[in-house]
């Protein structure tokens, strides 16, 4: 069973009192799954029909085309990423969808010549974008919550944030493991933010349940899917669950928005002191969102 979280509408207007109310709502899922389902998010649906219109636009153009917007560490691995293009994390293949990010840069790496160029065809995206901006920092101010911790005690770590948006496509006609004999399209990972929040407009995401075992992921009209990740897990010393998943091998086409929730570049995610302690020793390592993402950008984009 998937939890689901009833939200006071859009976030712009939640009050202390609905955040508390929020992270009360959430808190069991947070703990326990790692994942639930989010309604009355305010988002318009509509918007997010726009975003996969422009996303096909963009999918269908020729191939030499999309190459221009190619992902590289040059545009701080924005763009456009083909088919065949990202390893598999977890076998020597790689992953069966084409994708694209946009997002935020950092004037601690190199900058791309124009953020704007990898952003053209997606002033819809963008829009969303920015209103899932707002939705994560409420749920990350609910998470503070319910850790025991101020409502802002993340916000000092989200100055100059590199959230990113994901739109992914996966033909049906793409093999589903591509130089592999796995049977899914994408491979099982945590993602490497703080939350990410979802949408499908076919199922084939599955997610990891606590006892080990896979579920799918229905689409539910009106409601995001949203699971926590390797940062607010590790923040939070295991607290809070973040969600393992992965994409099966897709009958139909199928595309996916994915919303990366992340920190500044640079900033050093280690359990909180507040929630460690001698019964309770940190249960992971610190890690660095800026040399660690790269690192890991690299070797999964890299030739
Ligand atoms: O396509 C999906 O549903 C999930 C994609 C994903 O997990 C990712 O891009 O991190
Ligand atoms: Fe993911």
């Amino acid at each position: 069973m998937i939890p689901h979280v009833q939200l006071p509408g859009h976030v712009a207007g939640w009050t202390l009192k609905e955040k508390t109310a929020v992270a009360a709502e959430m808190g069991d899922a947070c703990r326990h799954e790692g994942f639930f389902f989010v309604h009355d998010h305010g988002i318009p649906t509509d918007l997010i029909g726009e975003v996969y219109s422009e996303t096909q636009l963009f999918y269908r153009l020729p191939v030499e085309e999309k190459g221009k917007y190619e992902a590289s560490e040059k545009s701080q691995f924005l763009g456009y990423r083909g088919l065949g293009r990202e390893k598999s994390r977890t076998h020597s293949g790689t992953e069966a969808c084409e994708q694209y990010r946009l997002g935020n840069t950092t004037h601690e790496l190199a900058l791309p010549e124009s953020v704007d160029f990898y952003h053209e065809h997606f002033p819809k995206s963008l829009e969303l974008f920015r209103h899932l901006t707002h939705l994560g920092d409420g749920i990350l101010a609910a998470c503070a919550l319910g850790l025991g911790l101020e409502e802002d005690f993340f916000k000092g770590y989200l100055g100059r944030p590199l959230h990113r948006l994901g739109l992914n496509y996966y033909g049906a006609s793409h093999p589903s493991d591509v130089g592999s004999k796995v049977d899914y399209a994408m491979s099982p990972h945590v993602d490497l933010s703080l939350l990410t929040i979802l949408d499908q407009d076919e199922p084939g995401l599955d997610v990891r349940n606590p006892d080990g075992t896979w579920q799918e992921v229905p689409t539910v009209p009106g409601a995001l899917f949203l699971f926590l990740a390797d940062y607010v897990q590790r923040w939070s010393n295991g607290l809070y669950r973040a969600a393992p998943h992965r994409v099966t091998a897709v009958r139909c086409d199928r595309m996916s928005i994915q919303y990366k929730h992340r920190p500044d570049y640079g900033v050093v995610v280690a359990p909180l002191d507040a929630l460690t302690g001698p019964a309770d020793p940190p249960k992971y390592a610190p890690l660095n969102t800026g040399s660690e993402y790269v690192a890991v950008l690299r070797s999964l984009l890299g030739r």
